[in-house]
């Protein structure tokens, strides 16, 4: 070994023993910070987030915000297992967006409990199986999950927090050449994020839904000429090859999950809050509707409408606008709406997405 690298990683190890110091003297507070809860959430959304905030401002490089931000969580994982175990529900099987969602969020300290149903994840947070559970709630590409949006309507589960995902899609196969693919399995929301792709790349295979991509992956494992598109860690769990990677049409392909559970998070200093609403059958109702916020000057960053299921072109409104409901315009907002809305529901407010 040269004297250079020598003395580089002797430097590196005498940093290490300090981090080391350091993180255990941090871990050590977690775990009285945990006595003085006592019964009480030991998950705090708003401090979570107000660490990653603060730690990315602070961060003079060379490291990149990401990478900081991937570090802390790690950080606050494994602090946060020493005050109590922290059980996650999400869309299974093992190897599906959903799981990377919970451990992007939440760290390698989390038992994740796969389930066979978004209905299965809201059942496990409010049977008490999970203590929370993370959920789709929208795509960039292919748009909202609408059975998410519907189950969030009639749960007593708040939203805790948000989370955005990079989505990757991969061609996963036991051949070797995409020139012997004659079925392609995957969830019908994949296909449509990779349709312009497939089309011009597997024209003549057949397209057959699963429901997962994992399950997609398992499927085109136990065949011949057959492949899944799905995420490169479903391959992985199935011993499929590569054939082809980030085929999804749009480079920026995101879903976004939510956190669901039984708690009502306190402000972070960077909130958003979503509502379903829906408005009378009259000329100008929904422009009522969106007048309380436009008064209370609050920014409304996402609508999106799904049937009611209650009558037939009736409708309801699900709405995310910036800021906490304690928050005074937030809250004025929410009070004008209830005199003129027929109903209103506060979903949540959680800190924005790290
Ligand atoms: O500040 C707290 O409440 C803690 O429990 C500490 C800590 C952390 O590691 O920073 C861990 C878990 C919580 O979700 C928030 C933060």
């Amino acid at each position: 070994m040269s004297d250079e690298l020598k003395k580089y990683r002797e430097q590196i190890d005498r940093i290490d023993d300090e981090l080391l110091k350091l993180i255990n003297q941090r871990a050590g507070l977690a775990q009285q910070i945990g006595h003085v809860k006592g019964n009480g959430a030991v998950l705090r959304p708003e401090r979570e987030a107000q660490v990653l905030q603060r730690m990315a401002r602070a961060n003079a490089g060379p490291l990149s915000n990401q990478g900081v931000t991937t570090l802390f969580t790690e950080i606050m994982s494994q602090c946060r297992a020493l005050e109590a175990p922290l059980r996650v529900a999400y869309l299974g099987p093992h190897g599906t967006f959903s799981e990377a969602a919970v451990f992007q969020r939440f760290g390698q300290a989390t038992e994740g409990v796969p389930v066979d149903s978004i209905d299965g994840v809201f059942d496990a947070v409010e049977g008490g199986m999970a203590n929370y559970g993370l959920v789709p709630v929208e795509n960039s590409t292919e748009g909202a999950i609408g059975r998410t949006l519907d189950l969030l309507l009639n749960s007593n589960l708040n939203i805790c927090g948000e989370v955005l995902l990079q989505v990757h899609q991969c061609v996963l196969s036991n051949e070797n050449d995409l020139s012997l693919i004659r079925k392609v399995y995957s969830h019908p929301q994949s296909f449509g994020q990779c349709q312009g792709w497939l089309n011009a790349h597997l024209p003549h295979s057949e397209r057959i839904t699963a429901s997962s991509n994992a399950d997609a992956a398992r499927l085109a494992a136990e065949e011949s000429f057959a492949a899944a598109v799905a995420g490169e860690q479903a391959g992985e769990h199935f011993k499929l090859k590569v054939l082809a990677r980030n085929i999804e049409d749009d480079a920026r392909n995101t879903t976004r999950f939510l956190v669901i559970g039984k708690q009502d998070v306190a402000p972070s200093g960077k909130d958003k809050t979503s509502l379903a609403m829906s408005a009378a059958n009259r000329p100008g109702a929904m422009h009522d509707l969106l007048t309380p916020f436009a008064q209370n000057g609050v920014s409304m960053t996402k609508m999106e409408s799904r049937p009611s299921r209650t009558g037939l072109w009736e409708y309801v409104f699900y709405v995310d606008i910036e800021g906490h409901q304690s928050d005074a315009k937030v809250a004025a907002s929410l009070a004008q709406l209830k005199q003129i809305a027929s109903f209103v529901k506060v979903l949540g407010s959680y800190p924005v997405a790290v």
